[in-house]
């Protein structure tokens, strides 16, 4: 199995190239107002500039219209949008069929009826992101740093990738994928040193583990097979 790692809520220059060197398959940018990682425009097309294709460029956008999106695509050009808001379904199928571009929803869990949706947006979206339901009162849906009970993706079967975040970082990495079986994993505050402050060596490290991670369940599946 190969894990796909994506670093997310990156917003400078430096971070952005210790991503892209320690081998992110995907790189996260947030346009959100509220979040301690929104990027402005501007820099926004300089970070996009700086990939060159060396990962897939993720634009994360919180029940946006369309007229905030069309301005992040043209300044990013990103590969994927990530839609971590209460989007819907007919919502996801406008977002597609106007920019052209795969959607992955992020679904908050904190219990099993949170998947209950999930035969729906398996039908529209390209891939699922599965995150920490947030507190009622939080000042965003995400990027909080907080886990869910990964047990209630034990055994789940969808048609579509799905990736996991909320609360990862380099020491749970492990448990994560092995419990979940996710196809990737998206981290942002677990390589941070505070709010929006992205840390080299804690990036390197996650990207580290999560690839042993992927590595030790290759091992332990070829084994029982
Ligand atoms: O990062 C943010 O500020 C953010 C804002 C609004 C929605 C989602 C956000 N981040 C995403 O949340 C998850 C979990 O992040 P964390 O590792 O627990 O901090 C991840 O997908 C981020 O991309």
């Amino acid at each position: 199995m190969s894990l796909i790692v994506k670093i997310c809520g990156l917003s400078t220059p430096s971070t952005l190239d210790v991503a892209l060197q320690a081998g992110a398959d995907m790189v996260g940018f947030v346009f959100f107002p509220p979040s301690p990682r929104h990027l402005e425009l501007a820099r926004a097309q300089d970070l996009g500039a700086q990939v060159r294709g060396r990962a897939a460029k993720v634009a994360l956008t919180v029940d946006a219209d369309d007229e905030t999106l069309s301005g992040i695509i043209e300044a990013l050009r990103p590969d994927l949008l990530q839609l971590h808001g209460k989007e819907t379904v007919t919502r996801i199928r406008e977002v597609k069929r106007r920019f052209g571009l795969p959607v992955m929803k992020a679904i908050g869990v904190e219990t099993a009826a949170d998947l209950a949706d999930l035969p729906r947006y398996v039908t529209v979206a390209d891939r699922l992101l599965f995150d920490a339901r947030p507190p009622k009162h939080a000042t965003r849906p995400g990027g909080l740093g907080v886990p869910f009970d990964w047990r209630l993706l034990e055994n789940l079967s969808v048609d579509i990738p799905f990736m996991l975040s909320g609360g990862l970082a380099a020491g749970n990495v492990d448990d994560a994928v092995r419990i979940t079986r996710a196809g990737g994993v998206d981290v942002s505050s677990g390589v941070e040193s505070a709010p929006g402050v992205k840390d080299a060596g804690m990036i390197r490290d996650f990207i580290d583990a999560a690839r042993r991670a992927a590595t030790s369940l290759r091992e332990t599946t070829s084994h029982v097979g």
